[in-house]
């Protein structure tokens, strides 16, 4: 296993006497990219918050480069760069002078790092147009490179693709690749662009109420969404026995609305639908398909198009 670059044990969060983080434990390691995914209100931001300092747990631990404590964490959040709801941009000034600003409230000596930001995130030819009369995007890249001030190991993004059009989202995509890939960087980053997210992550983390649900790894998620058969049918109970006592197989998932995904006999479908047939079972729907992290998710949560 790599270095844990962050683990959280149990944390939680309770505002208000209600928990809106609830025993999350999970290891980020170097180099990987992890997206987090969930709903309107999941956590997300929440946990978010916790890692980088901004809000502190109610319960649980959390541990930065193997060291925990407050006096710890507080040193060791030098090597983390954050970009959570507002960016923490000026709008009367420049993205440069915004880069400036931070740099030296960060107190980093060397002025260029000023120009090498702007230009990996294609903000250099910006000049002296004032933050607040940037695009939704330009607003995400300056963010991004206030983010990257003072090189961190971890980089936590909140939504850094919401508002960017298609070509922005692919630079960010290449930008977040190669920061990852050349420079190690781990990165957390939270979206609700799940096709997005699937070419950009090397991890996947599930939060839903409060509760990190699964955490996969790209492999893991390609294994949950291959191919299988899906089938609607009225007697789902009866043909989830039939398949084992009569086919032999238990690879088989029933999903809330019971609708069921059959991992085998995928080049075989006669053989369920004579099964079916033979033993009285009505079939609604019976289809040949793979998954996306959006139908993955979605079944992990149990609600959408499957309720
Ligand atoms: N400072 C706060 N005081 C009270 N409740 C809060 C506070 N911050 C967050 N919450 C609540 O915690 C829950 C989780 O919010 P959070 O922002 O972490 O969700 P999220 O997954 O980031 O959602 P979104 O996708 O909408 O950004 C929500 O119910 C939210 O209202």
């Amino acid at each position: 296993m790599n270095q844990a670059v962050l683990k959280t044990s149990q944390l939680t969060k309770i505002y208000q006497g209600v928990t809106v983080l609830h025993n999350v434990s999970v290891t980020l390691e170097a180099g990987k990219i992890y997206g987090l995914i969930g709903q309107n209100g999941a956590g997300k931001t929440t946990l978010m918050r916790l890692i980088s300092g901004l809000a502190f747990p109610s319960g649980g631990s959390l541990e930065l480069f193997g060291r925990q404590g407050e006096q710890a964490l507080q040193a060791e959040r030098k090597r983390v760069g954050c970009m959570i709801e507002y960016p923490g941009i000026v709008g009367h000034m420049s993205a440069r002078e915004n880069l400036r600003l931070h740099r030296l409230m960060k107190g980093i000596p060397n002025p260029e790092i000023e120009e090498e930001l702007l230009r990996l995130v294609g903000l250099a030819d910006t000049d002296k147009k004032k933050a607040k009369n940037f695009s939704l995007g330009m607003k995400q890249r300056l963010g991004i490179a206030i983010a990257l001030i003072g090189n961190p190991e971890l980089l936590i993004l909140d939504e850094p693709i919401n508002g960017l059009d298609p070509l922005g989202v692919v630079e960010i995509r290449n930008l977040l690749k190669q920061l990852s890939e050349e420079r190690m960087i781990t990165i957390l980053i939270s979206s609700h662009n799940l096709p997005e997210l699937y070419q950009t992550a090397t991890d996947y983390l599930f939060i839903h109420q409060g509760q990190l649900r699964e955490a996969l790894t790209l492999a893991q998620l390609d294994e949950r969404c291959r191919q299988h058969i899906r089938i609607e049918c009225d007697q789902p109970d009866k043909l989830v026995s039939l398949l084992e006592s009569e086919l032999g197989t238990q690879n088989v998932q029933v999903l809330p609305d019971k609708t069921i995904k059959l991992y085998d006999y995928y080049d075989d479908r006669e053989q369920v639908s004579r099964l079916m047939f033979d033993h009285g079972i009505r079939v609604m729907a019976l289809s040949n398909e793979g998954d996306t992290l959006e139908d993955y998710y979605i079944s992990l949560i149990g609600g959408g198009k499957h309720d």
